[in-house]
């Protein structure tokens, strides 16, 4: 279907929303009336850049406080859309949305409102202009999206339609089922919105927290699924208000938004060309850039004390992945970087130092350098969490998808004897790869797992193209140990970013999100959204922790062990140094509230449970921006720990503060 948004949903000038919208492949806007004013550009010149970018005004919007006044209001209400008329022939704009009066003039009697709305059709009609009356959710007299279509057939003009806007009819709780009883063609327009569900005054929800589908609590595709029935066969136009996008970045603002609507196309069924989303059935690695270099200034001290041998970040993972039962198995062929295993639990260390994930993310040719995707200069320190392998049974295909859902896709430098992975960007910059750990190795290094008889879908052996990434370290020994898998990944999203994060990896990667949670931290909040697949074999939670107007960049690896309790025992005895020391306070109210073992306090164990299990975790410290969780998932429990997320991160603060 077209694709359409109000120029109200993105940052910046007219002009630098007209071509960004454009960049990003919208086929029109709504002009909504505050930029045209305040543009410096003629109307005429609007309607030409817009066209030269390819680019249709489908509507101009809105005319306010029009209906149902007392007669001496009507007669400068009505000179006052003769001006806008005269103005819409000059953008070359025909429809014009009118929303329901918010007016103290307003008379609540349908009949009057009717008889003004097809006065004002009438006179559309003779410049060849369509009206589109649509109901604010807080409008004084109509309110309801049934209620301006009754307008609407009441006035009985074939000029005058109604634009639904799902913001309003989901916001109020109306059933939008009703939408399938008016004829198609008298809905004139279909604006779009998502918002989070909040408990707040309907006007300040709808100017400021508005989101893009898919973003937010409503069910935008259900919406959209009647509209459709009804017969509808106009834009699907997202409008959106939001603090954080009149903010951001422009360009990257229109691409986020055009993932959304292509995402809900999909939900409606209309999106055939999208491939399906190939699910992820767990993490292949985690990659860590580390500097050799002496510890970077800015960054924050190992929290519990000065900690282990070696002065480089690079020793002091090492040392803490050796704590942990982690044993480096092999060395990349042509690269700096160091694969450390234990069972399932793959980490790279990678000694560059010099490549953090949101300047590899700016570089890529696809994602035009942008101000937006660059980290604030204090996350730019290694040791960070820069990449992500992801079990793919089909890596091509979660690459095309991916791209279908304009991810931008790595170009990837492989070297002669080097597997070639499908790699993305994430809108963090962390790079995404698509692996298939299992695969054979390429020729003369055979993987861990290999098969030598096995043929891929080309028909091809165990070739170099299609050979598991993990042959470029060499020969390798399995490692034993308490930990199995890495059970989840935590990374930390710039504010900007987070809603659009969010959609992305539910989008490309079809994992499921749990409602966003807000947690204490004693310098600011932490906002948090964990997603996973339906079997949980993948895991991330999205954060963003702002505190004294700073991002704060800790980023963690948890890593999944059987028997936490004993893990955690030998961890004490040997290397208390490594690990979050958790106050007593903790376990007096934990104690308060379950029947738990002493043991927990003993060994410093933080413990949670919900309604399917129990959870076992613990902290190690904090090197650069990087931590480790151990946990132990009891039963079946489905969370993250994250009630004790705000102790963690008082300790934490307390160590980087000293
Ligand atoms: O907030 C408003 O005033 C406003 C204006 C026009 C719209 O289409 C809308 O949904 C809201
Ligand atoms: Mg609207």
């Amino acid at each position: 279907m077209r694709k359409s948004i109000a120029t109200v949903s993105v940052s910046g000038t007219l002009a630098e929303k007209l071509h960004a919208i454009a960049a990003a492949g919208f086929d029109g806007v709504e002009i909504f009336e505050n930029d045209l004013i305040a543009s410096p550009l003629s109307p005429e010149e609007v309607r030409a850049r817009a066209a030269d970018l390819g680019l249709g005004i489908d509507l101009y919007q809105p005319l306010r406080d029009f209906e149902a006044v007392p007669a001496e209001v009507l007669a400068g209400n009505l000179r006052r859309a003769e001006r806008k008329f005269d103005l819409m022939r000059r953008l070359g704009a025909d429809l014009l949305l009118v929303c329901s009066s918010v007016s103290p003039d307003g008379i609540g009697d349908d009949d009057l409102a009717a008889e003004h709305l097809h006065l004002l059709a009438d006179r559309a009609a003779r410049h060849g202009i369509r009206i589109a009356y649509e109901a604010l959710a807080w409008g004084r007299h109509v309110s309801d999206y049934l209620h301006a279509w009754r307008v609407v057939q009441l006035a009985g003009h074939p000029n005058l339609g109604t634009c639904l806007d799902s913001f309003h009819i989901l916001s109020r709780g109306s059933d939008p089922i009703g939408i399938e009883a008016i004829p198609g063609d008298k809905i004139f327009f279909l604006q779009l919105a998502d918002a989070p569900r909040l408990a707040m005054d309907v006007l300040q929800w709808s100017r400021h927290y508005r989101c893009f589908p898919g973003q937010g609590g409503f069910d935008v595709a259900g919406l959209v699924t009647h509209v459709l029935k009804a017969g509808y066969q106009g834009p699907l136009s997202l409008e959106v208000f939001n603090d954080v996008f009149r903010q951001a970045d422009t360009g990257r603002t229109a691409k986020d938004a055009m993932r959304s609507l292509l995402a809900l196309e999909e939900a409606v069924g209309l999106a055939p060309q999208i491939p399906p989303p190939v699910i992820p059935t767990g993490f292949a690695f985690a990659e860590l850039t580390v500097s050799e270099s002496e510890p970077t200034g800015s960054e924050p001290e190992p929290t519990g004390s000065e900690s282990g041998p070696g002065d480089t970040d690079g020793d002091r993972l090492r040392d803490l992945l050796a704590a942990l039962g982690f044993a480096r198995t092999g060395r990349h062929a042509a690269k700096p970087v160091e694969l450390w295993e234990q069972r399932d639990a793959r980490i790279l260390l990678n000694t560059t130092g010099t490549e953090s994930a949101p300047e590899r993310a700016a570089s890529v040719p696809q994602s035009p350098p942008e101000p937006a995707a660059a980290a604030p200069e204090s996350t730019r320190v290694a040791p960070a969490l820069a990449a992500l392998g992801l079990e793919s049974p089909d890596p091509a295909g979660s690459a095309a998808r991916a791209r279908s859902l304009l991810a931008p896709v790595l170009p990837r430098e492989r070297g002669p004897d080097e597997a070639a992975l499908d790699a993305i960007a994430a809108p963090d910059g962390t790079r995404l790869f698509f692996c298939r750990t299992d695969r054979p190795g390429p020729l003369g290094h055979p993987g861990l797992s290999d098969h030598p008889g096995q043929r891929d879908q080309a028909g091809l052996p165990g070739d170099v193209r299609r050979a598991s990434w993990v042959g470029d370290f060499g020969p390798r020994e399995p490692v034993a140990g308490p930990v199995s898998h890495i059970d989840h990944v935590a990374l930390t999203q710039p504010l900007h970013h987070f809603d659009e994060a969010a959609l992305f990896y539910r989008g490309v990667l079809g994992l499921r999100p749990l409602p966003s949670l807000e947690l204490p931290d004693p310098y600011g909040l932490l906002r948090s959204k964990a997603m996973a697949s339906d079997d949980g074999a993948v895991r991330m939670v999205l954060n963003i922790a702002r505190v004294g107007g700073q991002h704060v960049p800790w980023q963690h690896i948890a890593l999944a062990c059987d028997d936490l309790v004993t893990t955690a025992r030998g961890l004490r005895d040997a290397r208390p140094d490594l690990l979050l020391p958790i106050p007593a306070n903790y376990y007096d109210d934990l104690e308060a509230r379950h029947d738990v073992p002493p043991e927990l306090r003993e060994l410093g164990l933080l413990y949670d449970r919900d309604e399917h299990g129990e959870f076992l975790h613990l902290y190690t410290i904090t090197v650069g921006r990087v931590f480790f969780e151990l946990v132990q998932r009891l039963g079946g429990y489905r969370g993250y720990g994250a009630g004790n997320a705000p102790v963690r991160l008082a300790v934490q603060h307390a160590g980087t503060r000293g």
